[in-house]
């Protein structure tokens, strides 16, 4: 198993006396991206939280090129190299896409010039996002704002992306542009971990795919295994999840 794996291993986490991820075991590889499909409350973003050192874990690890993230406060697990696309994005509408992107350079402490290089870099892997630069995000459109969410986490050189339901709110065209990204980002060599509800669109697209019910992962298959994939996405549905 490749050193720079995240490495996850019975995870818990939940909020106060509330345990929502119970033993989560899954390995995230560079290069690969990952799909966690789950119903509404199964404990995604949660998953995500955890990871980002948002929320406590209560057990488990999470080790990434052998060293326990769990064991780090959120500033130096953001130093290692993660980074996250929050749920609704998180971006401030009444400023314009390039104050949103200097916040989060301010935060991030990035020196003047290094952060005219991550901007360059933002904008060639993301043309809309220097065509929009001078606008506010509230004016831009759905599809056009995730840009702007997805290029501020690339600014921090991401080692890991992690993306929260991405999905919500865009058309189908719009999905699948931002699931094409997705693809890009990973075949850099980054580690990708995207949860969704709209797990079929997104299922071409990755590596391995993972179900999470009720704070469990309850399967987990290579995408390439179409036996596996098969049995996973018959658990899915048979479980009430959303379809698309
Ligand atoms: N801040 C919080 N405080 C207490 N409970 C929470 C909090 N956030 C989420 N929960 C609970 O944790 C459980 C998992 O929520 P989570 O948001 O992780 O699910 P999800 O799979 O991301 O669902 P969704 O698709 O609706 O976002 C739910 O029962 C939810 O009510």
């Amino acid at each position: 198993m490749s050193d720079d794996a995240l490495v996850i291993e019975g995870l818990a986490a939940g909020y106060g006396e509330l345990t929502v991820l119970r033993d989560v075991s899954l390995t995230l590889r560079p290069g690969e991206l990952t799909l966690v499909g789950g119903p509404n409350g199964a404990g995604k973003s949660t998953l995500l939280r955890a990871l980002l050192g948002a929320i406590p874990a209560s057990a488990g690890s999470a080790l990434l090129g052998g060293e326990d993230l769990l064991a780090l406060d959120m500033r130096a697990r953001l130093a290692r190299g993660l980074s996250i696309v929050p749920e609704g994005r998180g971006l401030f509408p009444s400023l314009t896409v390039r104050d949103n992107l200097r916040v989060a350079l301010r935060a991030g402490r990035a020196g003047r010039r290094d952060a005219q290089e991550r901007v360059d870099a933002v904008v060639a892997a993301l043309p809309i996002v220097g065509e929009r630069m001078d606008d506010r995000v509230g004016s831009l459109s759905g599809g056009q704002q995730q840009m702007v969410a997805v290029g501020r986490a690339l600014l921090m050189r991401p080692r890991v992306l992690l993306l929260d339901e991405p999905s919500i709110g865009l058309a189908p065209i719009v999905w699948r542009h931002v699931l094409k990204l997705c693809r890009e980002l990973a075949d850099e060599g980054r580690i990708v971990l995207l949860v969704e509800q709209r797990v079929l669109e997104a299922l071409d697209t990755s590596d391995r795919c993972a179900v999470l019910q009720q704070g469990r992962i309850v399967h987990s298959a290579a995408v390439g295994d179409r036996r596996a994939v098969e049995q996973l996405l018959e658990s899915y549905f048979a479980s009430g999840s959303a379809a698309a």
